[in-house]
């Protein structure tokens, strides 16, 4: 039931409206494209495509975001939404007709292609949920530490498959990561091997560098050494050199299964892309909202 130009009667110049906020944040700190990527996939991956990510916590009820899972999603995702949000009701005939899940969506678009990536065609019409606990979101977000078939079953939980699983991880060609996410494969790593034997040596030393033990746990580095600020296919070539940073990352050039997947993006870009797009467009359909089983929030963080 999503479709492009949903908004035409009520709000035909939405999307404009959302990428000027959008290009305003991004002017500010580029922390808005990873922020608001990994936020669109921890929305939809919990209770659909539905903004429940976004609603803050109350005095009675813990919500999604605050979930051990969520904690690490960047401030300036969510504030892209607020900002967008904010300018799409500044315009009297917009005010309180565009869903905040929409909104998401359509910001996720925007800073794919400021940071290089494709750009797309985003589907339309998602309804913003009445419900976000944070006891919804166990078991229901990939681990950094799952293997290939455990990322598969999270995926195909969602309709997607193990191409698109592949294709949506190469988000991580932008971003950061808390040290603590990967000290496992950095120190201690096994009775055998101190350090992930699938993880380069050099990569390895670099990041015994940055995240010495006992690091403040705030500090984060870069997730793709190479172009952190760039949406593009480095990611596989960066698995095909040990340079995955996560074990579910270095999996998918690791498993026999996916890793003729790997190549095939590394060497050829517009196919990634063309695999990206898909894959977004599928993710954007998860459990979508319509009728009274949503409505369109007045303010993004809190139910109406
Ligand atoms: C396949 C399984 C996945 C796992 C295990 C995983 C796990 C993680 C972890 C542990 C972090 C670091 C968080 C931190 O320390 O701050 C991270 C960051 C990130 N993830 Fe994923 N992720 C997965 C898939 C995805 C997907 C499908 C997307 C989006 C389509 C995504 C987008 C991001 C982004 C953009 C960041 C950087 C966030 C920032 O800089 O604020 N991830 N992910
Ligand atoms: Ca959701
Ligand atoms: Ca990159």
């Amino acid at each position: 039931q999503l479709r492009h130009n949903y908004y035409a009667n009520v709000c035909p110049n939405v999307e404009s409206i959302v990428r000027n906020a959008v290009r305003q944040k991004f002017q500010q700190t580029f922390v808005t494209v990873p922020g608001t990527l990994r936020l669109f996939f921890h929305d939809c991956f919990v209770q659909g495509c539905d903004a429940s990510v976004i609603v803050a916590s109350t005095a009675s009820k813990k919500a999604e975001k605050d979930h051990p899972d969520n904690l690490s999603l960047a401030g300036d995702g969510f504030d892209t939404v607020i900002k967008a949000k904010a300018a799409v009701d500044a315009v009297p005939s917009c005010q309180n007709k565009v869903s905040c899940a929409d909104i998401l969506a359509m910001a996720t678009r925007d800073v794919i292609a400021l940071s290089g990536g494709p750009s797309y065609a985003v589907e339309l019409g998602r309804l913003d949920g009445l419900s976000s606990t944070a006891a919804s979101v166990n078991g229901r977000l990939p681990q950094p530490t799952d293997d290939l078939n455990r990322l598969n079953a999270l995926f195909a939980a969602n309709g997607l498959s193990q191409a698109d699983m592949i294709a949506l991880s190469a988000a991580h060609t932008v971003g950061f990561s808390h040290c603590g996410k990967f000290t496992n494969r950095i120190y201690n790593f096994s009775r055998q091997n101190p350090v992930d034997p699938t993880l380069n040596r050099n990569y390895a030393t670099q990041l015994q560098g940055m995240c010495p033990r006992n690091v403040d746990p705030r500090i984060a580095i870069n997730m793709d050494p190479n172009t952190p600020r760039t949406f593009d296919n480095m990611y596989f070539k960066n698995l095909q050199n040990g340079m995955g940073l996560f074990t579910s990352d270095q999996v998918l050039f690791a498993d026999p299964r996916s890793k003729p997947t790997v190549n095939t993006w590394a060497a050829n870009s517009p196919a990634f892309q063309r695999a990206f797009i898909s894959a977004m467009t599928k993710l954007g359909r998860v459990g979508v909202k319509t009728g009274r089983n949503g409505n369109i929030r007045r303010d993004c963080a809190a139910f109406n």
